[in-house]
């Protein structure tokens, strides 16, 4: 079955599902300007760090391609999308995506002042450039899958099986990209080859992107021996099962290979290296932040304590306790076996320079 499609753009209209209903609901919304973007954003109705930087630019589309959006000339066109993506990358501030191709497209937005011959044509050439983000990221994520697939191949197998299994955090598939997933998308190159031999994701709280997402995509997909966890049981996992390696999502990267990614993945790193378990991070180039010379310098969202105290409308913790709630936490380089790329897998002392070097 084709993966979920958590974001469609057909004919300059945007809707994306509401992951906060899956996996038992399956609803799509209408995003039809900036700001609803922004909301759908900052609200996690859409969440993933490549799927935050489509939707936000894809909702300037939405905008601009409504019959009532009319600018006079090519500079307020340009105003407007720059001020646009200046207030979708607040909506949340550690994922580096949006913040990339906001860069990308205010300066593409500048060159198209000097190049376009209406105002029409520079609308045009914006619409294009942000519909092509879904294509670019469906490609991109097949490449590093296929790259980190070709890694896991080369580990080597204790027991002589066939197969591997691999432990996974968070949501990293098609409910967090334009379809193939960064981590999962690991996990779709290694299943294509039958070399999938079980998957074991955490649950992932508060959000449960483990439990309602990644397990989600994974009976839909039908993985063999796709094993859901509760996060504390990660440490008993390691001590008792065969799991070959670790593959993890990435909302940015350092350019000391320091990560941060969801919540928990720190911990999960420690007992990787504690059991002697390979861990990678899979990450795009576009969540890779080589200005930022370590993890020091990664923005750390917090979130509300009510995602905490509560599952699904359900309090589950004691009124008025005090709540900590990083989404985010650090993963530092020395206990990440290798960054998963679209241009093949590096250590964190090669990150810098055999990135560096391609972008
Ligand atoms: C390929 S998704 C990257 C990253 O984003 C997720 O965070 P969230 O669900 O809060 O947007 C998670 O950290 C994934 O690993």
């Amino acid at each position: 079955m084709a993966p979920l499609e958590a974001i469609i753009w057909h004919d300059g209209q945007l809707r994306i599902i509401d992951q906060l209903l899956l996996p038992f609901k399956t609803v799509y919304i209408d995003i039809k300007s900036v700001q609803e973007g922004w909301d759908a954003i900052q609200k996690m109705q859409v969440r993933g760090a490549p799927a935050i930087a489509i939707v936000g630019c894809l909702s300037i589309a939405a905008e601009l391609a409504k019959e009532s959006s009319i600018f006079n000339d090519c500079t307020s066109l340009h105003t407007f999308v720059c001020d646009s993506l200046a207030h979708l990358i607040t909506a949340r501030p550690t994922a580096v995506n949006m913040k990339a191709e906001a860069l990308r497209l205010t300066e593409y937005s500048c060159s198209l002042l000097t190049t376009s011959q209406s105002v029409t044509e520079m609308m045009n050439s914006i619409l294009a450039w942000c519909e092509n983000l879904l294509k670019m990221d469906l490609a991109t994520n097949k490449t590093l899958g296929d790259w980190g697939m070709q890694k896991i191949l080369q580990l080597s197998k204790k027991d002589g099986e066939d197969g591997f299994s691999l432990i996974t955090i968070c949501n990293t598939g098609s409910l967090a990209t334009a379809g193939y997933g960064t981590a999962l998308g690991v996990v779709r190159s290694l299943h294509a080859i039958k070399k999938l031999k079980g998957l074991y994701m955490l649950e992932t709280r508060p959000y449960m992107q483990g439990s309602r997402l990644s397990a989600y995509e994974a009976v839909v997909e039908g993985w063999p021996n796709a094993t859901l966890i509760c996060d504390g049981a990660v440490g008993a996992l390691l001590s008792s099962s065969q799991v070959d390696a670790a593959v993890v999502g990435a909302d940015c990267v350092a350019a000391n290979g320091d990560t941060a990614n969801k919540i928990g993945t720190y911990q999960l790193a420690v007992l990787c290296a504690a059991h002697h378990v390979k861990f990678f991070v899979c990450a795009p180039t576009s969540s890779i932040n080589l200005k930022l010379s370590s993890g020091a310098g990664i923005p750390i969202e917090h979130r509300p304590a009510l995602e905490m105290t509560s599952v699904a409308g359900v309090p589950v913790a004691a009124p008025g306790i005090a709540c900590w709630n990083p989404a985010f936490d650090v993963t530092p380089a020395r206990l990440i076996t290798g960054i998963i790329t679209e241009y093949g897998v590096f250590t964190p002392e090669k990150l810098e320079e055999e990135i560096s070097s391609r972008i």
